[in-house]
């Protein structure tokens, strides 16, 4: 699917695209996310760890985290890709783990607008997610890491979504969707 159909596209009601950056440590269900608000609303998704380089993603395979070096040129990367897509009037939802304050100001040096929803919870829940996931590259003892580096949507920060991660996926889809004002519907009448 496309994001037109979910920026509520009309003939001579075009909304601008929106952009949504689903953000959390690893484990947080960003993905899980970010896929149902795709599907929901029809914001094209995509994955941010797909666009880290083999060097960041054997770097975390072998349990080192990555640093701030490390990060700017994917961040930059995730920026870029948002601002092509919103020139072509395609909206977006991207799941990232975006997990400082800098970080999400480099994605909002992409798009015009870009809007976060944070998924945030408890260590011993995500941890838990974390071990029975299987098949992913992050191992779980790189969960202590992002959780120490994680900063929360700061005073003076453009505000963001904060949602609770122990809500089942269905109802954080949802929430977000309806939160942002995405819902296909709703975005046409309005438009
Ligand atoms: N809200 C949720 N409730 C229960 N399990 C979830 C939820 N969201 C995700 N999961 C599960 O937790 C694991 C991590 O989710 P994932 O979407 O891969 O997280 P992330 O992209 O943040 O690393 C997966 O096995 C996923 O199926
Ligand atoms: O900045 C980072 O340290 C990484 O981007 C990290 O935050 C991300 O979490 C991993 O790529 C694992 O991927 P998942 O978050 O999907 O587990």
């Amino acid at each position: 699917m496309t994001g037109e159909q979910g920026a509520g596209a009309g003939p001579g009601r075009r909304q601008p695209p929106r952009h949504v950056v689903v953000m959390g440590v690893s484990g947080a269900g960003k993905t899980t996310v970010a896929r149902g608000i795709s599907d929901l609303a029809g914001l094209t998704f995509a994955e941010a760890d797909e666009f880290h380089s083999e060097a960041n993603v054997a770097r975390m395979r072998s349990g080192v985290p990555l640093d701030d070096a490390a990060r700017w040129p994917w961040l930059r990367a995730l920026a870029d890709w948002m601002a092509t897509r919103d020139a072509e009037g395609v909206s977006t939802v991207l799941a990232c783990s975006a997990l400082k304050r800098s970080y999400r100001d480099v994605l909002r040096q992409g798009p015009p607008s870009v809007d976060f929803v944070h998924l945030d919870g408890t260590a011993e829940v995500i941890r838990e997610r974390m071990a029975r996931r299987a098949g992913h590259y992050m191992p779980a003892s790189l969960l202590d890491s992002q959780l120490a580096i994680l900063e929360r949507f700061e005073p003076g920060e453009p505000s963001g979504l904060v949602l609770d991660v122990s809500l089942p996926p269905e109802q954080l889809v949802s929430a977000a969707v309806d939160r942002l004002g995405l819902r296909t519907g709703a975005a046409a009448v309005g438009g």
